[in-house]
């Protein structure tokens, strides 16, 4: 098969004033499924969101015996009955959610479950979800990989109790254990013991997604959480839009000196996205609420900001397209984790950031960009969904740049190229 051939993408020297209303959130959709799947009875999701890595995630969960009907805007889950006993495979694609959440669910099953994915995805940081599962007595064939693809052997219960995780690399190895930590028999108490633990409001919004299902989780004391055991009850929800996607036209707004609202902005929510609220005024924008939306405005100066990313790392790529178009240097710090993202996404954004003439380097932990005038190139996107929105939002202010494979924005945004396309031309 043939590459698609890089597209060009919208340039404008006039301010956008648009209103989107963004697709379902990722990170709410698969742990809803999951929860679903793991539920005492049937679940109707409203406005999931469809794209590559939640079909990913209910291809992984029919694996396992749950059935999905769809219809229209809706999507009716019946949860599995655990009893198969055949061997199976599921594929992760590039999903951190897949790759990590199910490993740990199918350990509640009877049968092998081998688990692959993406090229990429065979460098992701996999190491703890295979310990963690030893750890708790499943027997994981890797064959010393500490990667992708590797075995899971369910036996049908997953005893449970204390457990230790080092989750610095990654939130996801404890909302995995989290999800699924009500259905072993002694529940689960466990404690990260790493230097620093990422994306905290991902695990907030694991841990209110099963309060809201009636799981008992006691968090009284920082990096314990003790899951006690029992049912998971089916609940009917309507997903939010995805707050971490409406960023690409808040950076739209704020590189062309313009306005977006973005429509139905939960009031009251656990998704990191909702961390534009503080970040546009840090770059001199103004946010404002409109009834049910918010609308974000540029400034009379785009500043240089200085942010610690660590709990809301999946902004960083637009964030630093931003930064790099503002008319002072900007320091994005506490993102290390990102280099075991869809790509190592300090290295990308340093490497297409310079490419088009720009002046960004690493750090430790994040980024140092200095502002310089840009010029057209191909951006590059190592199959990274945020490293495209990272270019689009480049490509407003930089003529004739091409971004590579805009279409792996499928992983979390169906139809991306064509909305941005009509909104910005
Ligand atoms: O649990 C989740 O839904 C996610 C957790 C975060 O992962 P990390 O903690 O690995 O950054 C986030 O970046 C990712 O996009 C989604
Ligand atoms: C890190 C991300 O995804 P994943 O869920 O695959 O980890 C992301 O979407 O920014």
């Amino acid at each position: 098969m043939t590459a698609p051939l890089p597209w060009l993408a919208p340039y404008r020297d006039t301010p956008f004033d648009g209103e989107v209303l963004v697709p379902g959130s990722k990170s709410l959709t698969n742990r809803v499924l999951i929860l679903a799947a793991l539920a005492d009875g049937p679940s109707v999701l409203t406005r999931p969101l469809g794209s590559r890595d939640t079909t990913l995630m209910l291809g992984a969960l029919t694996t396992l015996g749950a059935t999905i009907e769809r219809d229209g805007i809706t999507w009716t889950i019946t949860p599995s009955a655990w009893d198969r006993t055949d061997p199976s495979a599921i594929d992760c694609g590039l999903a951190g959610t897949v790759m990590r959440f199910v490993p740990v669910i199918a350990a509640l099953g009877s049968a092998p479950v081998t688990f692959d994915g993406d090229e990429h995805a065979r460098v992701r940081p996999m190491a703890t979800t295979i310990a963690t599962l030893r750890d708790l007595g499943v027997q994981v064939d890797d064959e010393g990989r500490g990667a992708l693809p590797f075995t899971v052997h369910g036996t049908g219960y997953v005893t449970g109790g204390a457990l230790e995780v080092d989750a610095s690399s990654s939130s996801q190895f404890v909302s995995a254990l989290l999800l699924a930590g009500a259905r072993f028999d002694k529940g689960l108490e466990l404690r990260h013991t790493g230097a620093s633990l990422p994306s905290m409001p991902h695990i907030d919004m694991t841990v209110a997604e099963l309060r809201r299902r009636g799981v008992r989780v006691d968090t009284d004391e920082p990096n314990r959480w003790h899951v006690h055991p029992g049912p998971i009850s089916a609940l009917d929800v309507e997903i939010e839009p995805d707050l971490s996607n409406a960023g690409v036209f808040i950076g739209a707004a704020l590189v062309t000196g313009g306005r977006v609202r973005i429509r139905n902005w939960p009031a009251d929510t656990d998704q990191a996205g909702d961390a534009w609220r503080t970040i546009v005024p840090a770059f001199g924008g103004t946010v404002e609420q409109d009834g049910a939306d918010l609308v974000f405005s540029a400034g009379p100066v785009l500043n240089g900001v200085e942010l610690d990313l660590h709990d809301v790392g999946e902004l960083t790529p637009v964030i630093a397209a931003i930064a790099a178009l503002a008319e002072q240097p900007s320091t994005l710090v506490g993102v290390a984790h990102l280099r075991g993202h869809e790509t190592d996404r300090l290295k990308a954004l340093v490497t297409e950031i310079n490419r088009l003439g720009g002046d960004a380097e690493e750090l430790d932990d994040g980024l140092l960009i200095r502002p310089r005038p840009l010029h057209g190139e191909t951006f590059r996107t190592y199959d990274d969904h945020r490293m495209a929105h990272a270019g689009v939002v480049l490509g407003l202010r930089t003529p004739d740049l091409f971004v590579e494979n805009v279409v792996t924005t499928i992983k979390t945004y169906p139809n991306f190229a064509p909305v941005w396309e009509r909104l910005m031309t």
